[in-house]
C-alpha cells in the first residue's frame, strides 16, 4: 500500500501551491510516471487506445508538459482559461468525448500516488481531484461550444506541392470547408500515413479569397509527419487539419511598426504577416529580418524582396549565420545592400534599431526565439509586446 507522507513543515497550503510541489517531485521521474500512467489508461480503459498513436514515443510527455503548463498558469484564471479552452477544441480531432475524462483522472491520480512519495498526501490528493474536475470542465465546455460551429478537423486536397530545397517544400491545400483564421496563426496536420499523429505548421498566407491555405514543411530526421509530407505527399493526396490555434497576430487598431524575425521556415508566418498589413492597406514600418543558415536555405527570399519591392514600408534583409564572423561591422551585408548580412539573427538586429516603439514578432526554432527575447528586450521592447509562438509548443513538434 502506499504510503502517504504529509510533510509538517509545509503547513496549510493551497491547490497550486499543493500541486506545484508533486509536480516539482515528479519532474525527474517524468517519463517513467508517464509511461505507468498510459500503461494503467490503457489495461483499464482498452476502448482508448484507438485514440492515441500507434507509437507512443512523442506522445508521452504531452499531458505531462500539458499539466506543467496548466499549474504555471495558475495563477493568471483568464490565461489559464484560454489555454485549456484551446486545448479542449483541439481534443475533439482526437476523437476526445466528455466520459474520457474521468478515465484519464483516475489514472493520472494513481501515477502521482504512485511516483509522487515524498509529496503526496490526502491534501494534496483532494487539491488533484477538484483543480483536474475544474480543468475537464473547460475543456469539455469548450469543445461542446466549438461543436456549434466547426467540424473536428478539416479534410483537406493538396492542390500544389514545390520543392524549394532538397529538403523543404511548399504545400498548398484545399480545405472541403470554410476554414477561418488569422494571419500568424498555426493548426495541426495529419497525414494518411501515420494515423494520429498530428503535426503544428504555420499558416505562410494571410487568409486568401480563393479559401487555399499553403503551409512550408522542411523535413527533419526522425520527423515521420514532416518527411511524408516533403517526401511522399502529392497533388490530390488528402491531409487532415485541426483548428487554427496562436496568438500571434497583428493588432490593426494601432500603426505601431513590426520588427519581424524569421528563423528558417519560420518566415512563413512572417509572410503571412506581411499580407495581412498590406491587405489592412494601413502604412506602418515593417521590419523583416529573414535569417538561414547559408543563403542557399533562403528559399523564400524572392518571394519576400517581391513583397518588399511591391510595399514601400517594408523591408526585407536576409541574414546568414554560417559564416566566419569578422567581429563588428558584419561583412558585405550593410545597410541597404543586397547581400545578406552575416551573424545570428538576434545579433543582427542590435545592430540596427532604435526598436523601442516597434512590436515584436518571432518566428522559428526555440534557441533563436528564446535569445531574440532578451535581444528586443534589451532594444527596449517590453515583454508583452513580443509575441511568438509556446516555445514548448515549438520544442514539441521539432521532435
Ligand atoms: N511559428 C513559429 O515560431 C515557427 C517556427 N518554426 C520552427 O523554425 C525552425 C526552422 O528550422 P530550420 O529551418 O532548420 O532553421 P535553422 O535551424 O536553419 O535556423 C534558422 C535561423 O535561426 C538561427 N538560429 C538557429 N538557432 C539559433 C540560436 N540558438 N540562437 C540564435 N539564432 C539561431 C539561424 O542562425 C538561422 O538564421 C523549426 O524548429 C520550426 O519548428 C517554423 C515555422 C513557424
Amino acid at each position: 500500500m502506499q504510503l502517504r507522507t504529509p510533510l509538517p513543515e509545509y503547513g496549510p497550503a493551497d491547490d497550486s501551491t499543493l500541486i506545484r510541489r508533486n509536480l516539482e517531485e515528479i519532474e525527474p521521474v517524468a517519463d517513467s510516471a508517464t509511461a505507468y500512467f498510459y500503461a494503467l489508461l490503457f489495461v483499464q480503459h482498452p476502448q482508448l487506445r484507438e485514440l492515441f498513436p500507434v507509437s507512443m514515443d512523442t506522445q508521452r510527455d504531452r499531458i505531462f508538459r500539458a499539466l506543467l503548463t496548466a499549474a504555471r498558469l495558475s495563477d493568471d484564471p483568464d490565461v489559464l482559461t484560454e489555454y485549456l479552452s484551446g486545448l479542449g477544441r483541439g481534443h475533439r480531432k482526437y476523437g476526445t468525448q466528455p466520459e474520457h475524462y474521468p478515465a484519464v483522472g483516475e489514472c493520472l491520480i494513481a501515477a502521482l500516488t504512485q511516483y509522487c512519495t515524498l509529496t503526496w498526501s490526502d491534501e494534496s490528493e483532494a487539491a488533484w481531484v477538484r483543480v483536474y474536475t475544474t480543468i475537464s470542465q473547460i475543456m469539455i465546455d469548450a469543445a461542446a461550444e466549438d461543436e456549434k460551429r466547426a467540424p473536428a478537423w478539416w479534410n483537406a486536397e493538396i492542390v500544389a506541392h514545390e520543392m524549394r530545397t532538397p529538403g523543404i517544400a511548399v504545400l498548398t491545400v484545399r480545405p472541403d470547408q470554410p476554414y477561418p483564421f488569422r494571419a500568424g496563426q498555426y493548426t495541426s496536420i495529419e497525414t494518411p500515413w501515420w494515423p494520429r499523429v498530428w503535426r503544428h505548421y504555420s499558416f505562410a498566407s494571410a487568409p486568401r479569397s480563393d479559401g487555399l491555405l499553403s503551409f512550408h514543411v522542411k523535413a527533419v530526421p526522425a520527423g515521420w509527419v514532416s518527411n511524408a509530407l516533403v517526401h511522399r505527399a502529392r497533388p490530390g493526396d488528402t491531409v487532415r487539419l485541426g483548428p487554427p490555434s496562436g496568438s500571434m497576430t497583428v493588432d490593426h487598431s494601432t500603426d505601431t511598426g513590426l520588427l519581424c524575425l524569421g528563423g528558417g521556415t519560420g518566415i512563413a508566418p512572417i509572410k503571412a504577416l506581411v499580407e495581412d498589413v498590406a491587405e489592412h492597406g494601413r502604412s506602418r514600418p515593417v521590419e523583416v529580418f529573414y535569417g538561414a543558415r547559408s543563403d542557399h536555405d533562403l528559399y523564400d527570399l524572392h518571394t519576400m524582396l517581391r513583397l518588399g519591392d511591391r510595399h514601400p514600408w517594408l523591408s526585407v534583409r536576409p541574414v546568414v549565420s554560417d559564416v566566419p564572423l569578422h567581429g563588428p561591422g558584419y561583412g558585405p551585408g550593410q545597410p541597404g545592400g543586397s547581400a545578406p548580412l552575416e551573424g545570428q539573427l538576434p545579433d543582427v538586429i542590435r545592430q540596427y534599431g532604435p526598436w523601442s516603439a516597434y512590436d515584436g514578432y518571432l518566428s522559428g526554432p526555440p534557441g533563436m526565439i528564446r535569445s531574440a527575447v532578451d535581444a528586443l528586450r534589451g532594444a527596449g521592447i517590453p515583454a508583452h509586446r513580443i509575441r511568438h509562438d509556446s516555445i514548448d509548443e515549438l520544442v514539441a513538434a521539432a521532435q
